[in-house]
């Protein structure tokens, strides 16, 4: 039966990982249309673009997290469903063990890593049949960073910055734009949402899901629907929050919505938010070979992102105060306390790696090497091991820093770290030990995993294997690694700064809209 149906599902996962579609890279050129080259925002978009044709070029993931693997098949009647979902399992254990996807399936309560992302809810498979001889298949890989930006409202509510919600489109209205303002840029805006109105909890949060399905070009049906989606993105890309939340005029890259009936007591307004890695492919298949008849969606090499946007178009080059400073590790106090805010800094030298668990670790136990003057990297990387034993960097772009804010104060105080490196920022209290100790936060482009990736000329050795390929702590040996410092030693933070000025322009969307 169907003996190409498990090499076409391998194709879709390889496709859907490392080749960006057509819509979406289009969305992400008008953004660097609108933006300044010269601004953070713009040079964040340049990144990306880069990242997009090199990950197509490699063959590599977009980004390191290739997320959570979600199959939508539509089956013939009578399909056998238990072979499809066999094969599926196969496919994805195949495309992980080749560097297609990151090891990302993790037991709940030992934390061990399956290592072929397979495992219990893993991957996710639904099925529906449908009155036709083709099989179709829709993929979505959403990371971790921008599920965690998820967010699920009941009505009536109060919102931060939007008073009070009711149950009636102006409230749902203002829902959507407070779910784009919380996550600010730690779900590496600008991004796509999808909405879904109605529902219980369970199946308000699969219609927001289901929703990212759409083409980023169409048009909503429901003409009242088709209205709140247009207003959103004029509304959502006026809070200034920018790429990577460093501040500017795109904020929002789609936003699609989709309503079902609810029970007269709940009112549920769910959003699911896609990171600008917004990777979803689909294909039809040949009923009888399993062969792949069609793509679903544009494909990514239509749509090039290799020339120059056309010169920005709205604003004036915002000055912003940049200066490039070029810096080797170990790094001194000295040379830690002369960067400010919106300094670039190259690095070059030996940087660890080191997430959640090396975190938690490290606060009740010895570093296994000297972090004195080190550089921390809040990176989970996809690593291959050739025939000699040796490893290689297949993607290594940094994940949400928020997470570590616990455990990170300590651990600069503790070990004398210098800098860490990370997006999306942290909180007061890294804020105050990076003043305290002398010590940064540099901001690097998150999703931009090949573009890293690159910078990373050797791979010197890893600990802690046993937590899991990205877990580990690796050491890198990089070479020009571009970040941003977005936090000094100085009480600077610009994160806090976006968030304060993304509220005050909340605020202007308080008044009823539609009524
Ligand atoms: O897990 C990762 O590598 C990144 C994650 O998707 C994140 O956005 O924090
Ligand atoms: S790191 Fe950013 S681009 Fe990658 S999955 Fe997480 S949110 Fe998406």
């Amino acid at each position: 039966m169907i003996e190409q149906f498990e090499e076409s599902i391998y194709r879709l996962i390889v496709e859907t990982s490392t080749n960006l579609p057509g819509d979406v890279r289009r969305a992400i050129k008008a953004a660097q249309e609108a933006e300044d080259r010269a601004t953070r925002a713009g040079l964040s978009l340049s990144t990306i673009a880069s990242n997009i044709q090199m990950a197509e070029c490699n063959v590599s993931p977009i980004c390191q997290d290739t997320g959570m693997p979600t199959f939508v098949l539509h089956v013939p009647v009578g399909a056998n469903q238990i072979v499809m979902k066999e094969k599926i399992r196969s496919a994805i254990a195949r495309a992980t063990k080749d560097g297609k996807l990151r090891t990302n399936s993790v037991d709940s309560l030992t934390g061990a890593n399956s290592g072929d992302n397979l495992g219990p809810g893993t991957p996710v498979i639904h099925f529906e049949q449908w009155e036709r001889d083709e099989i179709e298949v829709r993929l979505i890989l959403k990371g971790g960073g921008c599920e965690n930006k998820n967010i699920q409202y009941s009505l009536p509510t109060e919102l931060e910055g939007l008073g009070k919600a009711g149950r009636d489109l102006d409230g749902i209205r203002k829902c959507i734009l407070h779910a784009v303002y919380q996550a600010q840029g730690q779900g590496c805006s600008a991004g796509f949402i999808g909405v879904g109105i109605g529902g219980d909890r369970t199946t308000g949060y699969e219609l927001a899901k289901q929703q990212l399905f759409r083409r980023v070009d169409d048009v909503n049906p429901v003409p009242e629907l088709r209205q709140l989606e247009e207003y959103i993105m004029d509304a959502a890309n006026k809070l200034g929050i920018g790429t990577m939340g460093f501040g500017g005029n795109v904020t929002l890259l789609g936003c699609k919505i989709g309503a079902i009936n609810r029970l007269p007591a709940s009112f549920f307004v769910s959003v699911a938010y896609n990171c600008w890695a917004f990777r979803r492919q689909g294909v039809l298949l040949d009923g009888g070979s399993g062969e792949i008849k069609e793509w679903l969606y544009p494909r990514g090499d239509e749509v090039s992102m290799d020339e120059e946007p056309a010169a920005a178009a709205a604003q004036p080059a915002e000055t912003e105060q940049r200066r490039e400073v070029r810096l080797k590790t170990p790094l001194t106090e000295e040379q830690v306390r002369s960067l400010r805010v919106g300094d670039i800094v190259i690095l070059d030298g030996e940087i660890h790696t080191g997430r959640d668990a090396l975190h938690k670790y490290l606060v009740d136990h010895d570093s296994p090497v000297d972090l004195n003057g080190a550089v921390i990297y809040h990176c989970g990387p996809v690593m291959l091991k050739d025939e000699q034993g040796e490893w290689h960097v297949k993607a290594a772009g940094p994940t949400t820093s928020a997470r570590e804010e616990l455990y990170q104060g300590d651990i600069i105080k503790k070990f004398g770290v210098r800098a860490v490196i990370g997006k999306g920022g942290m909180g007061k209290k890294t804020l105050a030990a990076l003043k305290e100790h002398g010590a940064v936060y540099l901001n690097a482009i998150g999703g931009a995993a090949q573009y890293y990736a690159e910078c990373i000329k050797r791979v010197n050795g890893v600990h802690f294997l046993e937590f899991g390929i990205p877990e580990a702590m690796w050491h890198l040996e990089a070479e020009g690694f571009a970040a941003i410092v977005t936090m000094d030693a100085h009480g600077n933070s610009l994160h806090a700064d976006v968030e304060h000025d993304s509220l005050a322009k909340l605020e202007q969307f308080k008044e009823p809209v539609f009524k």
